[in-house]
């Protein structure tokens, strides 16, 4: 297993420690969380453990039943902690997250948790978010004047594409990848994306973390 991979799965097993009986658990997205998730898995198979997931994406769905977690949605149930990934954290703890496009059903579970846990290896952190492009899921019918309005935020905006059709996210929308020069306000910039009509909702998370567990070469790193 390579350096960075082991990180992933050193946090991983650590969010696991983190949860405890009885509480209903945001289940994010992603090769990191993956670690998470089937160590809740076996936790639950040895009876260590009595929780109910609520997962981000379908590949969350599909991973969490076949680790015999019971799931639950948010209809029922307040999320009281959610673990996920990132594709990038600064030192505010501003994320960009959706590179595998499931930031809009992860945004409305990670921000209703009563305690929200990021969980990277060390590559992930960054002085300034932007190194990444901002996954922003849309409309189809609104594809050109979302565009349009992204390059009036200083935004290059290009279509998510699997071989030669156009990426699909799990609520049947396109994602447009945006590459800004700089995100000097995230939190600004998160609401500026959100307030073009067409966009569902976009990848900068400017709130609500209360805490990322860092995979480094010497271990974890707690940012708070
Ligand atoms: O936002 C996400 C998916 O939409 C993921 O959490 C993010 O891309 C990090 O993934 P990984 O742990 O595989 O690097």
């Amino acid at each position: 297993m390579d350096s960075r991979t082991l990180q992933k799965k050193l946090v991983g097993y650590e969010a696991a420690k983190r949860i405890k009986d009885g509480q209903v658990v945001g289940l994010g997205t992603g090769t990191t969380v993956r670690y998470f998730i089937e160590k809740l898995g076996e936790k639950i198979k040895e009876r260590e453990l009595d929780i109910l997931g609520i997962p981000t994406s379908y590949q969350s769905f599909l991973l969490a039943k076949n680790c015999g977690i019971p799931l639950t949605t948010l209809e029922e149930h307040d999320v009281d902690i959610a673990i996920d990934g990132a594709d990038e954290v600064d030192k505010k703890l501003n994320l960009i997250k959706g590179k595998g496009g499931a930031h809009t059903q992860e945004k409305i579970v990670d921000y209703s948790a009563k305690k929200f846990i990021v969980i990277v290896d060390e590559s992930k952190i960054v002085d300034e978010l932007g190194k990444s492009p901002v996954p922003v899921e849309v409309i189809p019918s609104s594809l050109r004047m979302v565009c349009e309005n992204i390059k009036k935020l200083g935004g290059k905006p290009s279509l998510r594409f699997y071989k030669y059709t156009p990426w699909i996210s799990d609520n049947g929308n396109f994602i447009i990848d945006v590459k800004f020069d700089s995100i000097g306000d995230p939190s600004r910039l998160e609401k500026e994306l959100n307030n073009i009509p067409g966009v569902v909702e976009n990848g900068i998370f400017s709130k609500n973390v209360d805490e990322v567990l860092v995979g480094t070469k010497n271990g974890i790193k707690v940012l708070k």
